[in-house]
């Protein structure tokens, strides 16, 4: 069996992270936010938006289309509302600054709402509606991107894969973390089948004439990802549905760009001027026994008969668990060799010291 894969500690890859955007004038503070958002990505099992999207960042900031440094800036603000300018800095900068102003306005009147435009990538959208566990609170964020997905019954790419992530706290630090793409799948996972050479399966995406296929070029370069559901006849119309609504809480809320005006992917010569939103409602302005109540709703799955063997039932938030437990356990995240090499590549043009893989290759 070849070996095609190989163990990193956390602590390496975000030193790694950082000393690459360092190396393209970063600020310090900000470099460690994205590596942060990138490796808990990693450890969570996305690697669509770990590692593999640092060079994605590099690019933005080498082609001056992402700010530095520099501060979001709250633009018109209530007790429970905010608008901000996320100024085009880094994603995760904008997405920190947000959901704590969120949090602050939830401890103190219930709920917290704030948009954000100006901003740009921010990794796995659960890193910001997670931040609400800690304080036993709910919490949710959305994104605009750019746009990758057909709606059903067109074939024009004209919204991006809006995640939706909602987190929820139960008791002794359970929770629900649902963090999804409103499209079949997030674009990175096509992009990491394309790196490895391999095909993807059907369902994910279509052509550049809106026909499935299962050659992720074909869906990279010219096609695109269907909605969440798939076709019409599988209820795909309820992923674009849920597209749309994204764009009404980011894009449209926020005055950023939307849909079909945002910029293509991985486009280096404009600024993406993304939407966001991030919210946290506060469970003790409603019913008492939330976290009892969460924590039933998710042993009452946990537990059903499953129908097949070997397969438990899960809740939103297991795979992501089952994935995060062994790499504790490791002191170490399993990374796709192919991967470690392209952003050793893109290390080697900003003179950073490469990861070094070779002694801990496993399968
Ligand atoms: N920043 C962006 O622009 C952007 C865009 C799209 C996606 N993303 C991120 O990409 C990541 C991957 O998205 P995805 O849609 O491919 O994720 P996915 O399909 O792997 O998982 C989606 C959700 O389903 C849950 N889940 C999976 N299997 C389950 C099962 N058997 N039972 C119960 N629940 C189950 C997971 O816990 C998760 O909450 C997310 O973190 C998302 O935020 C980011
Ligand atoms: O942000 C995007 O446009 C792509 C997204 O990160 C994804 O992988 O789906």
């Amino acid at each position: 069996m070849s070996l095609t894969r190989c163990l990193l500690v956390q602590t390496e890859i975000k030193e790694f992270i950082k000393q690459c955007m360092l190396a393209v004038g970063t600020k310090a503070s900000h470099a460690s936010s994205l590596a942060d958002v990138l490796v808990e990505g990693d450890l969570r099992g996305h690697y669509s938006h770990g590692l593999n999207r640092m060079d994605l960042y590099v690019k933005e900031i080498q082609a001056g289309i992402c700010a530095k440094e520099g501060k979001p800036v709250v633009e018109k603000e209530s007790v429970a509302t905010a608008l901000v300018n996320g100024n085009n800095l880094l994603g995760p900068v904008v997405g920190n600054f947000c959901m704590s102003l969120a949090l602050k306005k939830a401890q103190d009147v219930g709920i917290g709402w704030v948009v954000a435009n100006g901003s740009n990538h921010y990794g796995i959208a659960g890193y910001y509606s997670m931040q609400a566990l800690k304080k036993n609170m709910i919490g949710m964020c959305y994104t605009n991107t750019s746009p990758l997905v057909v709606p059903t019954r067109g074939k024009e790419c004209t919204l991006g894969t809006n995640p939706i992530s909602v987190a929820a706290p139960a008791k002794d630090g359970d929770s629900f973390e649902l963090d999804m793409a409103t499209s079949a799948v997030a674009l990175g996972k096509v992009e990491l089948q394309a790196r490895n050479g391999r095909s993807i399966p059907e369902g994910w995406g279509c052509d550049a004439n809106g026909l499935p296929s299962s050659d992720p070029k074909a869906v990279l370069s010219g096609g695109g990802l269907v909605p969440v559901g798939g076709s019409e006849t599988t209820g795909g119309y309820k992923g674009y549905g849920l597209a749309l609504m994204v764009e009404v809480f980011c894009g449209i809320l926020a005055g950023s760009h939307y849909s079909k005006y945002i910029r293509t992917w991985r486009m280096t010569n404009c600024r993406a001027n993304l939407g966001q939103c991030f919210v946290a409602l506060n469970p003790e302005f409603f019913a008492d026994g939330f976290n009892d109540r969460m924590s039933d709703l998710l042993s009452l799955h946990r537990n059903l008969e499953p129908a097949g063997p070997n397969m438990p039932v899960m809740v939103p938030g297991d795979p992501e668990r089952r994935h995060n437990q062994p790499c504790h356990e490791l002191n170490g995240i399993p990374y796709s060799l192919s991967v470690v090499k392209h952003m050793n590549e893109v290390a080697s043009t900003l003179g950073v010291t490469p990861l070094l893989p070779t002694n801990r290759l496993i399968q």
